[in-house]
């Protein structure tokens, strides 16, 4: 069997030029300009990377970008208020804190001090509840992104049983929410998990977000298994043993060009999403007291 590609390049466009049009109307209708506060704390050449994909790809889509970046020492109390200054300012209406922070800061803490409306890259636990109850709100992006490919590629979710591999809070944990949402039948495995293998080869759809370069091999695969490769390690290689697991499976995320673009891809469409909902729960000047 060779697999067919799960391309996410091409839907990942549409979403952006979506996210564009969107942004010039509301911008034209109502003078709000979509802004997104990208925040990155000390000098992690990759996250630097990602930071500049991000604001490059918002300012092609006419949303602003404002970016903050604070020195490797910061502390947590520093980043908490400039995360909730931030959340405070009525200009900015997303706001993105690259992970990972420095080892000395409580990333939790971090990720809670932005506002719940702001919050489009679906870190706060407001955002995870919405996720885990199949409500309305952001999505965490690379999860959400893989949703949207499962969904373009017509991947049946209900009953199928998937496993995800690993359980990190931007990757892992809201992934298995969202496919649990749709009535998969999902199991987390993780570092410490027992017999990975013979787990994996018992799932209809396999998310594999480790951090490990090719990590996943062809002979852990279902023959016809659907493969979803969240994995952004050095020289743009996956989780996924790419080879092995075209010959083996049905689809497969390639890297580049699978779940990377989808990712940023739905960050902008909710930032447009978050102020489109600020420009309307905003206070309106009354008339004559302007
Ligand atoms: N706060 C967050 N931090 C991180 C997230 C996240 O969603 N929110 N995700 C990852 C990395 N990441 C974004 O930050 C990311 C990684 C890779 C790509 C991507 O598009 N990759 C391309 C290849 C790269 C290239 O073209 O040079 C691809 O896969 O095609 C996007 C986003 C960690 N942190």
């Amino acid at each position: 069997m060779t697999a067919e590609l799960m391309i996410g390049t091409e839907l990942a466009a549409e979403m952006v030029a979506n996210a564009a049009t969107r942004a010039g109307r509301l911008r034209a209708e109502t003078g709000v300009q979509p802004c997104l506060a990208t925040v990155l704390v000390g000098d992690d050449p990759a996250s630097a990377t990602y930071v500049r994909m991000k604001q490059n790809r918002c300012r092609k889509a006419g949303i602003e970008s404002r970016s903050v970046v604070l020195p490797a020492a910061t502390t947590t109390a520093e980043l908490v208020a400039e995360l909730a200054k931030l959340s405070n300012d009525p200009s900015v209406h997303g706001i993105l804190l690259q992970h990972p922070v420095p080892g000395q800061i409580d990333e939790r803490a971090a990720f809670e001090a932005i506002d719940p409306g702001k919050d489009v890259d679906g870190v706060t636990m407001h955002a995870f509840a919405a996720m885990a109850f199949g409500e309305p709100g952001f999505r965490s992006c690379t999860p959400g992104g893989i949703l949207r490919l499962l969904q373009a590629y017509d991947v049946p979710l209900s009953g199928a049983h998937a496993v995800v591999i690993g359980r990190s809070p931007i990757l892992g944990k809201p992934a298995g929410m969202l496919l649990l949402a749709s009535d998969a039948t999902v199991t987390y495995t993780h570092s410490r998990t027992v017999g990975l293998p013979d787990i994996v080869r018992t799932a209809d759809i396999v998310v594999a977000a480790v951090g490990k370069p090719n990590f996943v091999r062809g002979e852990w695969l279902k023959p016809g298994a659907v493969v979803v490769d969240a994995g952004y390690n050095e020289g743009n290689v996956g989780d996924v043993h790419f080879a092995e697991a075209t010959a083996v499976a049905r689809l497969v995320t390639p890297v580049p060009g699978g779940v990377g673009p989808m990712t940023i891809a739905l960050l902008l469409e909710q930032t447009v999403d978050a102020a489109q909902a600020q420009s309307e729960t905003a206070v309106q000047p009354v008339a004559g007291l302007a």
